[in-house]
């Protein structure tokens, strides 16, 4: 069985059609990259799968019918760190991160110490412990993403969906963020503009261009230098060995943009 499984999933924003037809599936406890050029419609894809949007077509995630399944059943199994995620600057690092025991909270009771224990655990394993009294606004990028990383397995999800998990963040931040989400073991879905940490970090690669899939497959497969040019409009030169993909850019490969 899938994680994610995607059939035929259409979206428009008002009139204008956004994602014509995706299908796709998500093998469990796999890390799947989503590139596409700025604008082919990653976010759109991340938001569909969380059931934030009515889309036409099939998605389940986790066995769950996201367009039939209520919006607190449904971040039991999956969580979402987004690109622009919701304001939370007044709160402390704690209480951003116990945001994601909510689906578990009932009507009028309160954190158990079991919810307690889940937060402090997701801080300890995402480094941002030492930050929990800490005012979110006072935090660096770095320290933000880990805490928004930190509430998303607070949730205790199945399936964690990541629109940008690297943006703004220098090239350490960016591998110790992707290492840690790794190291979760948990079926992960992040949409990358970073060719080579794509390559790096997942299973599997899904390109979007313009609301399709162009192409999808394991990095060796996908990151070739016909696809990247077809899709990006840059040329590039990509170098294989037996253990890693990279994928390299210069100046004068422009072929369609610029
Ligand atoms: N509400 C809307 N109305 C009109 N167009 C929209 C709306 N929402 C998204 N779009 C358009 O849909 C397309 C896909 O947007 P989306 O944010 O999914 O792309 P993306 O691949 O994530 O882009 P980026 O890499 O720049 O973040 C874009 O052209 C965007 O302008």
């Amino acid at each position: 069985m899938s994680a994610i499984t995607v059939r035929d999933v259409r979206y428009c924003a008002g009139r204008t059609p956004i994602l014509h037809g995706v299908d796709m599936d998500v093998t469990p406890g796999s890390f799947t990259a989503v590139i596409g050029p700025n604008g082919s419609g990653k976010s759109t894809l991340v938001r569909c799968l969380a059931g934030l949007v009515r889309f036409s077509g099939h998605i389940e995630v986790d066995g769950h019918d996201v367009a039939r399944t209520a919006r607190k059943e449904m971040a039991r199994s999956v969580a979402v760190v987004a690109q622009q995620p919701e304001a939370v600057e007044a709160h402390s690092v704690r209480e951003v991160i116990a945001l994601g025991r909510t689906p578990y909270l009932g009507a009028l009771s309160g954190a158990t110490a079991h919810d307690h224990h889940v937060v402090r655990d997701a801080a300890t394993r995402t480094g941002v412990e030492h930050l929990l009294e800490r005012t979110f606004s006072t935090c660096s990028g770095g320290e933000r993403q880990r805490t928004h990383i930190a509430r998303a397995l607070a949730q205790e999800c199945e399936v964690l969906l990541l629109d940008e998990p690297t943006n703004h963040l220098d090239v350490q931040q960016q591998f110790s963020i992707l290492e840690l989400v790794d190291a979760a073991d948990i079926t992960t879905l992040a949409v990358l503009h970073d060719l080579n940490l794509a390559a790096q970090f997942a299973d599997h690669i899904v390109v979007l261009d313009s609301g399709r899939i162009a192409a999808a497959g394991p990095p060796r497969e996908v990151l070739t230098p016909d696809i990247i040019e077809d899709v990006f409009g840059m040329r590039p030169q990509v170098i294989c060995d037996d253990h890693r993909v990279n994928v390299h850019f210069h100046r004068q490969a422009s072929t369609r943009r610029g």
